[in-house]
């Protein structure tokens, strides 16, 4: 199996049009007059509401080719100038890859920022497989190992094929949705290089974010790709047990999907974290193999995490799985830690 079918094509043919005054070096984004969304969204009603982010509103549009899309407002502290935006939209708009929602293109009139995306039927795992009010009937076990290595394709592919390469910052359930045949599709890639950087967006976002951050990202900031395999792995743990990497429902000692999945796995138990949902319908090997590999990927110590490329490996079994050696990191204490830092603002 290869993750990098194809590396940034330059997609001739393609209707784009250039805003001559924006400066030289922007050839690769097609630009949306205000007026053309605010027709697609029947003028950004709340019917064609479709979510809200820490980035700000994503609605549904027709756009006039016919295709739909998501089109997602930045909010006003989330933009940039309209220079360093183009940039990054320039470079985000180059890349392509089966497991990588595509940018269609933005919009830049006045203050408005406003990104374009291919829309995506199926919503988003948090929203599925993980949301209370759905049915998980779609999730037999072949989908959601098929999930897995898309959404590792896909990661390998930022980390390893693009260059410079990009670190996502933010790999958790509600940022893969999943089009009409449930391939994932990673979201948001490269949003983190269009915020300013004196906006705190990691910090700003709800507890529920927080299970998915690396710690030494989280505590001291630290950040490389070794950060996206850490949430990689929380969310390989989430997808085989259906269940969030946090609920503080349960009982203290059950509250993180991450030190229930380590006790499992030292007392050679880890199938009993298979989503009961599945009514024992799943290849046991396949599934333990992959909770395995989510705890390699969550080890305390950056260096021990395997690459993206080498866990693709691992899941579709064309290397073996080591055995791990540390606990992954300690996520109820580091919570506590984060919970404090969020109270003064940082
Ligand atoms: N390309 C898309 N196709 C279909 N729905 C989308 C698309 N992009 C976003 N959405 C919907 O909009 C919601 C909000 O998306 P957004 O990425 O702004 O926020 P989020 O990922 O939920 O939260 P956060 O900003 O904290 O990462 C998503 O959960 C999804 O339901």
């Amino acid at each position: 199996m290869t993750c990098f079918p194809f590396l940034f094509s330059k997609k001739a043919g393609s209707p784009k049009r250039r805003v001559t005054d924006i400066g030289e070096g922007i050839q690769n984004v097609r630009f949306y007059t205000y007026k053309e969304l605010r027709i697609a969204t029947e003028d950004f009603s709340d019917s064609n509401k479709i979510g809200e982010g820490g980035f700000g509103s994503v609605y549904k549009g027709h756009l006039k080719d016919g295709k739909f899309a998501a089109i997602k407002v930045l909010s006003v502290e989330s933009r940039q100038g309209m220079r360093e935006f183009l940039t990054e939209i320039n470079v985000i708009s180059e890349i392509e890859h089966e497991n990588l929602v595509k940018l269609y293109g933005c919009c830049v009139e006045e203050n408005h920022r406003i990104l374009v995306y291919n829309y995506l039927e199926n919503n988003s795992l948090a929203k599925t497989l993980l949301g209370r009010r759905h049915s998980k009937s779609h999730f037999d076990w072949r989908a959601r190992s098929r999930i897995c290595i898309g959404v590792a394709c896909g990661l390998a592919f930022l980390h390893e094929a693009v260059r410079p390469h990009i670190i996502h910052r933010d790999i958790k359930a509600s940022n893969i949705l999943l089009d009409k045949d449930l391939t994932p599709k990673i979201s948001d890639f490269g949003l983190a290089k269009l915020i300013p950087a004196n906006m705190t967006h990691v910090s700003t976002r709800v507890a529920g974010t927080i299970g998915y951050l690396a710690p030494e990202y989280a505590v001291g900031g630290q950040l490389t790709r070794k950060a996206d395999v850490y949430s990689f792995g929380v969310l390989l743990v989430e997808i085989v047990s259906g269940m969030f990497n946090t609920n503080t429902r349960l009982s203290i000692g059950e509250q993180y999907l991450l030190e229930r999945a380590w006790e499992l796995y030292e007392q050679k138990e880890l199938v009993g974290l298979v989503d009961e949902s599945l009514n024992e319908e799943f290849d046991a090997d396949e599934a333990c193999r992959f909770l395995k590999i989510g705890l390699l990927c969550t080890q305390d110590y950056p260096k021990l995490r395997p690459s993206m490329s080498t866990v693709v490996k691992m899941l579709t079994g064309q290397m073996d799985v080591d055995d791990c050696k540390v606990k992954p990191g300690v996520i109820s204490d580091f919570m506590d830690l984060k919970l404090l830092r969020k109270a003064r603002p940082i």
